[in-house]
């Protein structure tokens, strides 16, 4: 049997379905050969721990517990009343963290999951990239901060998976790779890589108000915990930084042109998530309704674009035609052109649904099973 011991950072919507997958695939996995064993999970404020991680986990029990715990949002010091756990909290957490590193090093390793939406999670992982963990991440905050914790995170590459930061659980990363790996080199891609903006743009079209639509999205399990951070346009510019990085592109995020679909006046610094939600959103349908009619009369739609070709790495709303590719695209789907030298009169097209818990959770695991290999021993 492979035992892989993962750490969990972050258990909000994404963290806790996984959690589900994993409970739920254990016959699966058991069948493959393969245990996970979750040895800790922490929020923004606390971890809870197994007893030993060398010698025991969080049982199943448990995780199921926990999650509930966190849906019902109280915090993770309620599950030290459930025993069977060490619960530690504040900078203990990063220092427990890189101790449990350094002892699963000497048996087995550890895994680090990153599904926080946190820009802070990146020095713990570097450290712990340090000391040969393996480190899945569907959190794209670690991937686009600067060129130097990006070239440490992936100084490993067999250590480290991300598909879900790109396209959820659509096999966007991976295919990149393969393609880049057989020397055949990628010199464009385009799509639309946000399944919220997707999914407004295509609703709105079919008559819905914009901010209706968008609490939907938010509902749904679609966008960011701030969906702002989805109409700002950096979702998107943070997959396309992923993305450019991976071509090889020694690019920032500052480079990259985004267009946002809400004024200045409505960011983070000036209302909270649930006053947008309710005040600020109602006030920009009518200009979006405008937006989409003005397409629609030309015979287009429109669609949040990505395009990273040559030195040009942009994101934004463009008309594009009705029956084109990116035109049909409804609901929640991704879609993804990639032209190289093989692929070059006729891209390869990766399409699916590009944003949802289940199938970004199930990313993540299917990302850990790929590196079963590094715990065989
Ligand atoms: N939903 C989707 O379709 C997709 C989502 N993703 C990514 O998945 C990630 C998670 O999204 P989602 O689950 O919706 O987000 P949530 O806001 O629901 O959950 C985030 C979790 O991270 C925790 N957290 C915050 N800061 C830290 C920290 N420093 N260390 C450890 N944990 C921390 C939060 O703690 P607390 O509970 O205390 O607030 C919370 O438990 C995001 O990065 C998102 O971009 C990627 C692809 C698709
Ligand atoms: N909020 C994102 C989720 C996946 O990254 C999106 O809408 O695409």
């Amino acid at each position: 049997m492979v035992n892989i011991p993962l750490l969990l950072m972050g258990c909000g919507e994404v963290g806790r379905q996984l959690l589900h997958h994993i409970v739920s695939c254990r016959p699966l996995h058991s069948k493959q050969g393969v245990m996970l064993r979750v040895v800790g999970v922490c929020d923004s404020k606390s971890m809870v721990a197994a007893p030993d991680v060398l010698t025991s986990h969080l049982d199943d029990e448990f995780l199921l517990k926990l999650c509930k715990v966190k849906s019902s949002g109280s915090s993770l010091q309620e599950l030290a009343n459930f025993g069977g756990c060490q619960v530690f909290s504040g900078q203990e957490i990063a220092r427990k963290v890189m101790e449990f590193a350094a002892t699963l090093r000497k048996l087995s390793g550890l895994t680090l999951v990153d599904c926080s939406a946190s820009s802070q999670t990146v020095e713990l992982l570097s450290q712990a990239v340090n000391l040969d963990c393996c480190v899945v991440l569907a959190n794209k905050k670690p991937l686009t901060s600067s060129l130097n914790d990006y070239d440490k995170l992936v100084s490993q590459p067999r250590r480290i998976r991300h598909e879900s930061t790109v396209g959820a659980g659509l096999p966007v990363i991976s295919s990149i790779n393969r393609i880049l790996s057989s020397g055949d080199p990628i010199f464009r891609i385009i799509g639309s890589l946000s399944g919220t903006l997707g999914y407004v743009m295509s609703e709105v079209e079919g008559g819905r108000p914009f901010s209706e639509v968008v609490n939907t999205a938010k509902r749904l399990g679609y966008t960011e915990p701030d969906p702002r951070d989805d109409l700002s346009g950096m979702d998107v510019a943070r997959k396309a930084l992923i993305l450019a990085r991976l071509l090889g592109r020694r690019i920032n995020l500052d480079s990259i042109k985004v267009e946002s679909l809400y004024p200045v006046e409505m960011g983070p610094d000036v209302m909270s998530v649930d006053e947008f939600l309710s005040n600020g959103l109602p006030l920009l349908d009518k200009d979006i309704q405008n937006r989409i009619d003005n397409a629609s009369s030309k015979g287009k739609v429109l669609r949040y674009v990505c395009l990273i070709e040559e030195s040009r790495c942009e994101v934004g709303i463009q008309e594009v035609a009705k029956d084109s590719a990116l035109g049909r695209l409804k609901g929640s789907d991704n879609v993804l052109e990639i032209y190289s030298r093989c692929y070059s009169k006729q891209p390869l097209v990766i399409q699916g649904a590009g944003a949802g818990n289940d199938t970004t959770a199930a990313g993540v695991l299917a990302d850990i099973l790929d590196i079963q290999d590094l715990f065989r021993h």
